[in-house]
């Protein structure tokens, strides 16, 4: 059955659309379209053609997003619990596309729970640079560490921050910064009628003072040269091309990077700002004719939801056309690029991986700092009380008290269990030990959900690895292995929770590794979690709260 809609609306897409508008109506009979979007972290297209367990037809605007066809539920296969894909809305594939996020870059995703375009994006980043993933709403940003982590993206930052208090610690730090921003939904009735519900609450004028606040502290975080995606799912010109025009109109070293009309785009529409709103400032009108660059993806003129996207380019540098949907950068760009790679997330050497050792003992020992309000919060360093701590060394040589550096502890788990180079800072938040790509003196005083890649937890001098390590790992980099099929249920039981009888001869170990000990539990090939093998059992080290629920 077709979705009701406002009457209020429906009226406004009339004096709109005016002959479109029955085509419009005509694509509220018709069921959303499903898709997803391969995760290029852990599986390459070829691959993942190979093992698709469905039929997937190309997304015209995405090279990795893909139609799913009605009926077939992807998230009730192991390949989604192993973070092969994500579940997303076809058009919602597109404002990352025309971000032109490149590895290397320094990308900031400012409205992003729960995080479908921050994963799009770390695919795009391929592990070099940064991603700094934000959300305002606390809840929210549950859902979007719980999808950074699954899709194993190593270098992303998460927080819960206004935008405001982001660019005091990030100012002019990001080339790249996207806004989803919050808006009045009306693209999304066809696929979620509670939007329906809730449009009365989301009003547009409420939506617009968020969305004006958001783009121009978005400047603020911009590094020269940048570029600034602004997408909503509505379709009202009050949150769409006036918004840009409005933007445009107080930053006039920005200029609108022009969409191509391709896969179905339609242009933006700045006939329908003169029309709604006629005391425009004469200024505005000015440059009001540059949103007509910017695109509308109109349900009834491809697959796909309602979406607006506009590509706002700082015009302090040489930079490249947005020539395609898939983006190019300029040489000068790329240069720049790389340099900020080098200086970020250059993996450490051994020699400076002892230096590093050095300095954070050092550092604790100077920093005892409390940790500043909030759950997840903490501080580099830890406290001193807990550096010397009791351990047992094997039996008949009695407990002895021994220093333990929990750096050391940290380091040779890594050294023992997984083939893997390090980037970034090693940072403590209390006993958990993170990779950050930041590094945690920028920091400081942020609500912080992730410094970054949570790698485990230093426990009574022992090193308990974190599953958002597993997600992260590929099968080769781990030095014990256990590969499920996903063909006859085993996975499935792993995903449950279930201990598992796995004998011997299935625990690939690389070449002095033993086969008791913690193994990366595969499907296919692919990391699902920890496992602890011994004498032929897998004890399941799956995190309750991840567990396959469904049947
Ligand atoms: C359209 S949703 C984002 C969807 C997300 N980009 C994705 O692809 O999964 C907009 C988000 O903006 C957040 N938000 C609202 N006001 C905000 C603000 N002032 N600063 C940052 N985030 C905000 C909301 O909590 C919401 O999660």
């Amino acid at each position: 059955m077709a979705v009701q809609l406002p009457i209020i609306f429906a009226e406004r897409m009339k004096g709109l659309l005016g002959d479109e508008f029955e085509q419009f109506m005509k694509s509220y009979e018709q069921s959303p379209h499903a898709g997803l979007r391969v995760n290029t972290l852990k599986i390459s297209l070829d691959q993942f053609d190979e093992l698709a367990p469905f039929d997937l037809r190309p997304i015209p605007w995405c090279g990795t997003g893909f139609y799913v066809p009605h009926g077939v539920k992807p998230g009730l296969h192991p390949y989604y619990h192993a973070g092969l894909y994500y579940i997303q809305e076809p058009s919602a594939m597109a404002p990352v596309e025309l971000l032109g996020v490149q590895p290397g870059d320094h990308v900031l995703d400012l409205c992003a729970a729960p995080g479908g375009k921050s994963t799009q994006i770390a695919a795009k980043l391929q592990g070099r640079g940064v991603l700094v993933t934000n959300d305002i709403h606390a809840e929210r940003t549950k859902a979007l560490a719980k999808n950074v982590e699954l899709y194993g993206v190593r270098n992303a930052v998460v927080l819960n921050e206004s935008p405001e208090r982001i660019a005091g610690a990030f100012p002019h730090y990001f080339n790249k910064v996207l806004i989803d921003a919050p808006c009045s939904g009306e693209g999304m009735f066809r696929k979620d009628e509670d939007m329906v519900k809730s449009w009365e609450h989301h009003s547009v004028e409420k939506c617009v003072l968020m969305q004006r606040d958001i783009l121009e502290t978005a400047a603020k975080l911009l590094a020269p040269g940048g570029t600034i995606v602004y997408s909503t799912c509505t379709f009202a010109p009050e949150e769409n091309e006036a918004m840009i025009a409005e933007f445009l109109n107080l930053n006039p070293d920005f200029v609108v990077k022009d969409i191509p009309a391709a896969a179905g785009f339609a242009p933006g529409r700045p006939d329908w700002v003169r029309q709604m709103l006629p005391e425009t400032a004469e200024e505005t009108d000015t440059v009001l004719d540059q949103t007509r660059g910017t695109a509308r993806l109109w349900p009834h003129l491809l697959e796909g939801e309602g979406h607006y996207v506009a590509v706002l380019q700082h015009r302090s540098e040489s930079f490249a056309e947005v020539s395609s949907i898939t983006g190019e950068k300029s040489e000068i760009e790329s240069r720049v690029h790389e340099d900020q790679t080098i200086a970020v997330t250059q993996p450490l050497s051994k020699a400076d991986r002892k230096r590093e050792r050095l300095m954070r003992t050092e550092s604790r020992e100077r920093n005892d700092r409390p940790a500043r309000g909030g759950k997840n919060e903490g501080r580099v360093g830890r406290n001193n009380e807990r550096d010397t701590r009791k351990t047992n060394r094997g039996k008949g040589r009695g407990t002895e008290q021994v220093n333990i550096d929990p750096i050391t502890v940290y380091q040779q788990f890594i050294e023992d269990h997984v083939e893997l180079e390090l980037f970034g800072e090693t940072v403590f938040y209390g006993d958990r030990v993170y990779q950050s790509s930041v590094g945690a003196a920028r920091l400081e005083g942020l609500k912080v959900i992730r410094p970054g890649w949570f790698m485990g937890t230093v426990k009574n001098g022992r090193f308990v690895p974190s599953h958002p390590l597993a997600c992260a790992l590929h099968s080769n980099e781990a030095k014990r292995m256990i590969n499920l099929a996903s063909a006859n249920g085993e996975a499935v039981r792993y995903l449950k929770g279930e201990t598992l009888n796995i004998e011997e001869a299935r625990v690939e170990c690389k070449r002095d590794a033993a086969a008791k000990g913690y193994a990366l539990v595969c499907v296919d090939g692919y990391a699902l979690g920890w496992g602890k093998w011994l004498d032929g059992v897998l004890k399941n080290e799956y995190p309750a709260g991840w567990r396959w629920t469904s049947v």
